[in-house]
């Protein structure tokens, strides 16, 4: 039995999580915590997963590590700063893994490896997420890892910049530049969580969107996570180095 422990258990996705590792045979949930409990209450969880907020992830990893618990990190906000951190604390505290991953949702992250593949055959391209209007951060961790395999993938095939003659015009209105690529945020009620990738080229477009229809979507990755983080040396980024691809 690997012994759980889960951060930000009565949020939207937590309580989800809460569900499925109760419900799976090979995990006991050994603590649920939330804000305003204490955090040393995850004291003797092997694995603790993370999906609280941007603003007070980085504390929780930092204990989580420095108590020898692996954890497996769906909260969002990391850019290459924040993940330079995790790491040296990892340097520190070796036997102790991580798993941080913008998207749990296997269609996700296979909606990301689609874009990231099409992205040198295409001229232009540009993302549009589409969240619930209680979501924290903007753009999305999804759109923003998504972006950065397309630049990725742009680079190593040599492409030229995308083609934009704006040049007057409201701010923001093209979006958020993340490596050249452009991000449209948007924020709905009604809504959960949704990515449209846009590829344009000579006379024909492509397409790639995929919708999460319900938080449980989160949870098969998520135990996937718990399962192989104790074996996946380091920071590991991306649910995609756990699936056969
Ligand atoms: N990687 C993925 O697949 C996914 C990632 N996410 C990300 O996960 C994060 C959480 O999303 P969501 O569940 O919608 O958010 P919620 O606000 O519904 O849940 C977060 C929970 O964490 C609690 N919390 C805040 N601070 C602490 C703390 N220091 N210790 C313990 N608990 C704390 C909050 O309490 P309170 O409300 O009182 O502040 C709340 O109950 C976001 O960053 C989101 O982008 C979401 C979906 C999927
Ligand atoms: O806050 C959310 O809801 C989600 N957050 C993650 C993100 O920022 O990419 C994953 C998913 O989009 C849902």
């Amino acid at each position: 039995m690997i012994r759980v422990g889960v951060l930000g258990a009565r949020g939207r996705v937590g309580v989800e999580v809460c569900k499925a590792v109760e419900a799976a045979a090979d995990m006991e949930l050994v603590a649920a915590v939330d804000q305003g409990d204490d955090i040393e209450g995850l004291t003797g969880a092997e694995v603790v997963v993370d999906f609280t907020h941007p603003d007070v992830v980085m504390k929780n990893l930092e204990w989580c590590i420095s108590h020898g618990i692996h954890p497996v990190v769906g909260t969002t906000g990391f850019d290459e700063e924040r993940l330079a951190a995790v790491r040296g604390w990892l340097e520190r505290f070796p036997a102790t893994n991580c798993l941080i991953a913008p998207n749990f949702g296997i269609a996700a992250v296979l909606m990301m490896h689609f874009a990231q593949q099409a992205a040198r055959f295409f001229e232009s391209a540009e993302i549009v997420e589409l969240h619930h209007p209680n979501k924290a951060d903007a753009p999305s961790g999804t759109a923003r890892r998504t972006a950065e395999l397309i630049a990725e993938a742009r680079a190593k095939a040599g492409a030229a910049p995308m083609p934009d003659a704006t040049t007057t015009g409201l701010d923001g209105a093209r979006g958020a530049d993340v490596g050249g690529v452009r991000v449209h945020a948007v924020r709905l009620a009604g809504l959960i969580a949704h990515q449209e990738v846009l590829l344009g080229g000579d006379g024909e477009t492509l397409t790639i969107r995929h919708d999460t229809m319900n938080r449980a979507a989160f949870t098969p990755g998520v135990l996937l996570g718990v399962r192989r983080v104790r074996e996946v040396p380091g920071l590991t980024v991306g649910l995609e180095h756990l699936l056969d691809l």
